[in-house]
Parts: structure tokens; C-alpha cells; sequence
């Protein structure tokens, strides 16, 4: 996630949000372009704002910037992308942070948590190997200890970055397992120790209780521990995404948030109230299946993209 060339990380990103832009953008610009500002084309531009999912706050601020503006009649359509980006970017700007598991503790300890299917466990392998492939010694530790198929996946992830992997079979304490690979991990010099966890949701208390387990344990070996929480939430569940929000950041501790698959939705939108509903602010985001479409959450860029400008 770091030190990738500029210009390659923006088209992927531009091109990971192509369909949430073709949505957002083209009525929007083809209003503002036809006729100047009226009641009636800031109406359209609501209507818009809303199925892209921006929600009901965000959207009423940026049609009130856009009322403020004035558009005169023939505004030129870069006129109107860039204001669009600026309005977006603004909401956005201040939720937004870095993930930096190389400039902390040592071993720096990231939790994944999140549903099943949110890409948890993609999102872990793409920044093993990333890290891998700066020098770090990394292990993975899957504590999904209840599903074969969770631990295959993360194995084979583990092995294309050269990572360690621990794991245990058929549900055993996953608390336990978090605070054996971490005590190992801290005796073998490792830089970074990514920890998978469950995201069955059918039984949200026991969920919630096991993770908790894990950070009490981790903090026994420090009390910083995990340093860092990533809730990773799938961008194409739309406001589903809110609620997931909701449960997890209340009693998980999150730190960050990782929005996914902004590549499969029209409606990446929804990062916007995503990110203004939590305590924790975006950190990366993902925009394709392939290890380098996972970036760090840069506003500006994000909103840019998302209308369809150039960097
Ligand atoms: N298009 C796209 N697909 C993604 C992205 N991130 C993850 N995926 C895919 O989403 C699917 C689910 O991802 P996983 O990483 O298996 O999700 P998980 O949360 O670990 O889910 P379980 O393995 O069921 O616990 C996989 O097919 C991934 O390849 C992304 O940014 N874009």
C-alpha cells in the first residue's frame, strides 16, 4: 500500500470506481450543464446524491454548497465535476487516516474483523504481501477456527506473500490461538502479526464476547495490543454497510475502517455517511480482486475519482 506509482494507483482507482462515477456524475453534470441553477435542477441533483447513497446529511450540505454557488447558465461540465469533487471531498477530508503497521509497536498487532464475505480475509492477504514485499516479517493467524474453508483461503494467502501462518482446527479457542502466535511472534522478532477472526453474525453476542476474549488476551502481553482494529465492510451491501458499522465499532474497538469492493457498486457513495457514522475513519479501501487494487483512503482522490476527473 505504499510507494506505489502515482499515476498507476489513480487510474485503478478511477477505474475501480467507473460505475459508481457514470452513476453519480452523468445526470448530475448533464443538469447543470443544460440549464443554470435552478430549484428544479438542485431537486435532480438530491435525487441523485441519494441513490448514490450519500445519505440524507451529506446530500442536504451538498445542494446547499451547490445553491450557494450560482451556477450562471452554460456552467462548462469541468465546472460542475470539480465542484461536485470539492463538495464530496469536504465531507470526507476529515475521516480519513493512515494504516501504518511499520511504524509502531513491535510486532504490530492488526485485528480483521467484520462479516463473512466482507473480504476480511482478501483484504489481510493483499497487505501481507504488500508488507512481505517491503522487507517485513509477517504472520497470519486465522482464528476462524470453525471453518475449513476460512483457513485454506487465508493459507494460501499466506504462502504467495511468504508469511507465517498459524492456525488450529475445529473450533479451538480462538482466543487462545491469538495469544500463542502473538507470544511466539514477539519471541521470533516479527514485525507484524495479522489476526482473521469469525464474522458469523446469527449469533451476535457470541461473536462480539469472542472477539472481546482476543483483545483481553492480546492486552495481557501488552496492554497496547491490537494496535491497530480494521472493521472491514463490503461497499455493494449499500446501507446494509451503516449497520454493520453499528454493531461492530460499538463493541470491537475499531480503529479503522476498510470500505472493499467499491468496484462491484454504482454506488460507492455510501462511503460518505459509512465514514461520517463512525468513530474510526477510513483507512483503505478496495477497488479490484488483485493485490494492488487494495489503497490507502486518500479524500481527495476518492472524491475525484468518483466524479470522474482526472487526478
Ligand atoms: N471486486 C472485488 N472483490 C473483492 C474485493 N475484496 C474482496 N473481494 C472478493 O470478495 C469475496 C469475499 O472475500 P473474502 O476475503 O473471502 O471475505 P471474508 O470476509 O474473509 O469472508 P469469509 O472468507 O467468508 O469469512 C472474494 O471472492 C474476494 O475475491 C474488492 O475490493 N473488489
Amino acid at each position: 500500500m505504499n510507494d506505489t506509482p502515482k499515476k498507476g494507483w489513480f487510474s485503478r482507482l478511477t477505474e475501480g470506481l467507473s460505475r459508481s462515477s457514470k452513476q453519480m456524475t452523468e445526470q448530475v453534470v448533464a443538469t447543470f450543464v443544460k440549464e443554470p441553477l435552478t430549484e428544479k435542477a438542485l431537486e435532480g441533483l438530491e435525487e441523485h446524491l441519494l441513490e448514490s447513497d450519500l445519505g440524507p446529511a451529506a446530500t442536504d450540505r451538498i445542494v446547499a454548497r451547490f445553491r450557494d454557488l450560482r451556477f450562471g447558465a452554460g456552467a462548462n461540465e469541468l465546472e460542475v465535476r470539480e465542484a461536485l469533487a470539492e463538495a464530496v471531498a469536504a465531507e470526507l477530508v476529515n475521516h480519513e487516516a493512515r494504516y501504518e503497521p511499520l511504524n509502531g509497536a513491535r510486532p504490530f498487532v492488526t485485528l480483521f474483523v467484520g462479516v463473512n464475505g466482507s473480504g476480511k480475509t482478501t483484504t489481510l492477504g493483499k497487505i501481507a504481501s504488500d508488507l512481505t514485499g517491503q522487507g517485513a516479517k509477517v504472520m497470519i493467524v486465522a482464528c476462524d477456527t470453525f471453518r475449513a474453508a476460512a483457513r485454506e483461503q487465508l493459507k494460501v494467502w499466506a504462502e504467495r506473500a511468504g508469511a507465517t501462518f498459524e492456525s488450529r482446527r475445529d473450533g479451538a479457542d480462538p482466543a487462545g490461538l491469538a495469544f500463542d502466535a502473538y507470544t511466539r511472534a514477539r519471541a521470533e522478532g516479527y514485525d507484524v502479526v495479522l489476526i482473521d477472526t469469525a464474522g458469523r453474525l446469527q449469533n451476535k453476542q457470541a461473536l462480539m464476547d469472542e472477539l472481546l476474549k482476543i483483545v483481553r488476551v492480546l492486552k495481557k502481553i501488552d496492554p497496547e495490543a491490537p494496535h491497530e482494529t480494521l472493521l472491514v465492510l463490503d461497499a455493494t451491501v449499500g446501507r446494509n454497510a451503516l449497520a454493520q458499522e453499528q454493531i461492530f465499532g460499538r463493541t470491537a474497538y475499531v480503529s479503522g475502517l476498510v470500505m472493499t469492493k467499491l468496484d462491484g457498486t454504482a454506488r460507492g457513495g455510501v462511503l460518505v455517511p459509512v465514514a461520517q457514522a463512525s468513530d474510526a475513519p477510513i483507512k483503505l479501501i478496495g477497488v479490484g480482486e488483485g493485490v494492488d487494487d487494495l489503497q490507502p483512503f486518500d479524500a481527495r482522490a476518492f472524491s475525484r475519482s468518483l466524479v470522474g476527473l482526472e487526478d
